[in-house]
């Protein structure tokens, strides 16, 4: 039994090891280790030259060994059966990653107006950390509560001009008569210390992010249950008036039929925006444990 079970184990090791761990009929002089099966149980002898590999050593080849590493049974205490293993496989056990780590991503989250993009990116800022929340540049008004720096860099129209003559914005766009624009130099500055980048545009600027990134960036489509939700939260956000209240939802219609441009669908459902961010959350966790990572520089 317990020789079968050392067998087991060779013929284990051999598949693991094909050229370290020879079998023990091999003949190979470049070999260095040498498995010994026996009742007794699982010694590794290096061998020092090839003359020992013939059936029967010389006393002076017996002398010119290295004393046999014999694997500790299973029963062994853990730090002893670690060591053994070690000596065995004749070399230490490394506590470096096995894998590096992660690519960070550009997060892309889109969608028609009113959806809730805004609404989510806030609470994910809230729950999760390592992502770095992009403040894109506009022309428009501030809102009642929203922050300079945190919501929007709210600039001019000659503000904003100047700064697409720069050459400092990844994009930008007018949308409903103000400009929007993303500002390259915050996105490179937080990729290099390792953060996930989160960017909030509209349908027309993940058109434009897609030329840009291609398949490098992972691109989320947000939508509400259905229209008629959709129409209502615009509606009860009350910051429209019913002339753009009409564009907006005249061009969610139009929108939707870019969803198949999106990487992922997430939707936000009437009162349930936890589970829309908690899918997003699962979704930036699945890209990170892709084996084909998605590489980008700015
Ligand atoms: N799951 C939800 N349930 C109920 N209300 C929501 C939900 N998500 C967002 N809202 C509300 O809907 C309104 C629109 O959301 P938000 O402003 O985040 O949309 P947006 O997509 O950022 O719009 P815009 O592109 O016009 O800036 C807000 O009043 C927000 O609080």
């Amino acid at each position: 039994m317990l020789h079968l079970r050392l067998r087991r184990l060779f013929t284990g090791l051999q598949r693991a090891f094909p050229r370290p761990v020879p079998s023990p009929s091999s003949t190979h002089s470049s070999v260095p280790n040498r498995l010994h099966l026996s009742r007794s149980g699982l010694r590794v002898a290096p061998l020092m030259s090839s003359s020992a590999s013939s059936s029967s050593p010389s006393p002076s080849d017996k002398d010119r060994r290295a004393p046999h590493v014999t694997l500790p049974p299973s029963t062994a205490d853990k730090s002893e059966l670690y060591r053994g293993l070690e000596a065995v496989l004749g070399s230490k056990f490394s506590s470096e990653p096995l894998i590096p780590p992660p690519h960070p991503l550009i997060i892309v989250i889109s969608g028609p107006s009113g959806v809730g993009k805004d609404a989510v990116i806030k609470k994910l800022q809230e729950v999760r950390e390592g992502l770095h929340f992009v403040v894109t540049a506009t022309s428009r008004a501030k809102r009642q509560g929203e922050v300079e720096g945190k919501d929007y860099y709210f600039v001019t129209k000659e503000e904003f001009l100047s700064m697409i003559e720069r050459n400092e914005l990844l994009e930008y766009a007018l949308v409903y008569g103000e400009y929007k624009g993303i500002p390259k130099q915050q996105i490179r500055e937080h990729m290099a210390k390792g953060y996930d980048i989160v960017l909030r545009v509209d349908i027309q600027g993940a058109e434009t992010l897609r030329s840009i990134f291609g398949k490098s960036a992972v691109f989320i489509f947000l939508v509400a249950e259905s229209e008629a939700a959709l129409v209502k939260r615009l509606i009860d956000r009350k910051t429209e008036t019913s002339d753009m209240l009409l564009v907006r939802v005249a061009t969610a219609r139009e929108e939707m039929k870019h969803v198949r441009n999106f990487d992922y669908v997430v939707v936000n459902e009437e009162g349930k925006l936890d589970n829309a961010v908690k899918l997003v959350e699962s979704i930036i966790d699945v890209e990170k444990a892709k084996v084909d990572q998605r590489k980008l520089q700015i």
